[in-house]
């Protein structure tokens, strides 16, 4: 029997992600992909995350059972447009992992004519990292994958797309297009608005403040993280969703009149309302799953300020073979003791960092 064929188009952080999940779960399928960037797509091959690259669209289409589309969200739109014109297998599956859903099935409409189904998707965990070297098999677990079928989506094609997605590990949810843009503006796209004004806010009043940004400390640095992302991605997703932004900016404005007046009276009890409320929404967000919100499974670690503490730390989990996906001191002034933030890749390492810590005399505990 011959081997079944997947075609990834635009092999960045989340084509490349997915292409080492599907290779994972089905090492007998062969993996080609196509970049308009000639460096990923030479590295994507060279990493392993295809098995061989192709020179356009049309040559990478030819016998592919299923075609994923991973690039920014206009260009999807454009691609879709191209695939029109391509001889496709006709059991073929296309999907796409794009932010926005509305404006791209509504494109993919014109794919009806060829006989291939086309189903919408987007995983919902990423990074604001770019590019095939930060690809990670497992980057979708556990997170919530959004599939938007149409009401004459054949059942068996659904099932056939999960099918080639299980090594993602993610959870499959369905939504219509609309309620996808909606939901994804609110806990994602709006976010982003956000991060990217407070950056600026700060560069501005930094022309006459060259300080500011040297005293930019922990708080400021991770409600911006994610100011850090694709700047072409993040145009896309503006111009596809421009009707659900704008007003989350309207609603946003008026919670700064908010905030603003809460100040302005000065009002105590008033003032602590509204932060003891937000505390207890955002602890009581899910943290052992993946999702618009990431779970970090961190571990704080308090350590006295000698010089050799860290390589301490990281040889204790090293030997016992616990791996750190991240590092941070949150405190290093002279004289007291530091904090250090450990991040893990799941729950149980970092339990298993605490007990084995704890063994070594170091105090520590998990953030809420
Ligand atoms: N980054 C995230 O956190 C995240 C999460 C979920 C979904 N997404 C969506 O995934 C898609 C890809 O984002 P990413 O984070 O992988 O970005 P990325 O920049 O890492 O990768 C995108 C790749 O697409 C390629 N590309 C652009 N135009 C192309 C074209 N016409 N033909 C072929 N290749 C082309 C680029 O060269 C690049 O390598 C976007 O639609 C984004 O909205 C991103
Ligand atoms: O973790 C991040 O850096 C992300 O921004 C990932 C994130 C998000 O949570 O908003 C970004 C865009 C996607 O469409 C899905 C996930």
């Amino acid at each position: 029997m011959s081997s079944r064929k997947v075609f990834v188009i635009g092999l960045g952080l989340i084509g490349g992600s997915i292409a080492l999940a599907i290779k994972k779960e089905h090492p007998n399928t062969l993996v080609h992909g196509f970049d308009i960037k000639d460096d990923q797509l030479k590295m994507a091959k060279s990493l392993g995350v295809i098995d061989e690259l192709v020179d356009s669209i049309q040559e990478g289409v030819v016998n592919a059972d299923l075609i994923i589309l991973a690039t920014p969200v206009t260009k999807t739109e454009e691609l879709i447009e191209v695939l029109v014109g391509c001889e496709l297998k006709p059991s073929a599956i296309i999907t796409d992992v794009g932010s926005t859903k509305e404006k791209i099935v509504k494109k993919a409409i014109s794919l009806e004519a060829k006989k291939v189904t086309f189903i919408g998707g987007h995983p919902m965990a990423g990074s604001h990292k770019t590019g095939v070297d930060a690809a990670k098999a497992h980057l979708f677990e556990n997170a919530f994958y959004i599939l938007t079928p149409s009401a004459n989506t054949n059942m068996n094609k659904i099932i056939q797309l999960q099918n080639w997605l299980k090594g993602t590990k993610a959870k499959f949810i369905e939504l219509s297009p609309k309620q996808h843009d909606e939901l994804a503006g609110i806990i994602s796209h709006f976010p982003h608005i956000i991060a990217a004004s407070l950056v600026h806010q700060v560069a501005k009043i930094e022309k006459e403040e060259p300080l500011l940004s040297n005293l930019a400390a922990g708080g400021f640095r991770d409600i911006t993280r994610i100011a850090s992302a694709s700047p072409i991605m993040w145009r896309d997703i503006l111009i596809h969703n421009k009707e659900t932004l704008l007003k989350l900016l309207t609603r946003w404005q008026e919670e700064m009149e908010l905030v603003k007046q809460l100040i302005d009276k000065a009002e105590d009890q008033e003032i602590y309302d509204y932060f003891q409320t937000a505390k207890i929404f955002r602890d009581g967000l899910p943290t052992k799953q993946k999702g618009a919100i990431p779970s970090f499974y961190d571990l704080y670690v308090d350590v006295p300020d000698h010089p050799g503490v860290i390589s301490d730390v990281t040889g204790i989990l090293a030997r016992e073979e616990i791996s750190i996906t991240n590092i941070r001191i949150l405190e290093t002034r002279e004289d007291i003791m530091g904090v250090l933030r450990l991040s893990f890749r799941s729950d149980q390492d970092r339990d298993r960092a605490l007990a084995c810590l704890k063994d070594h005399l170091y105090e520590g505990y998990i953030g809420s």
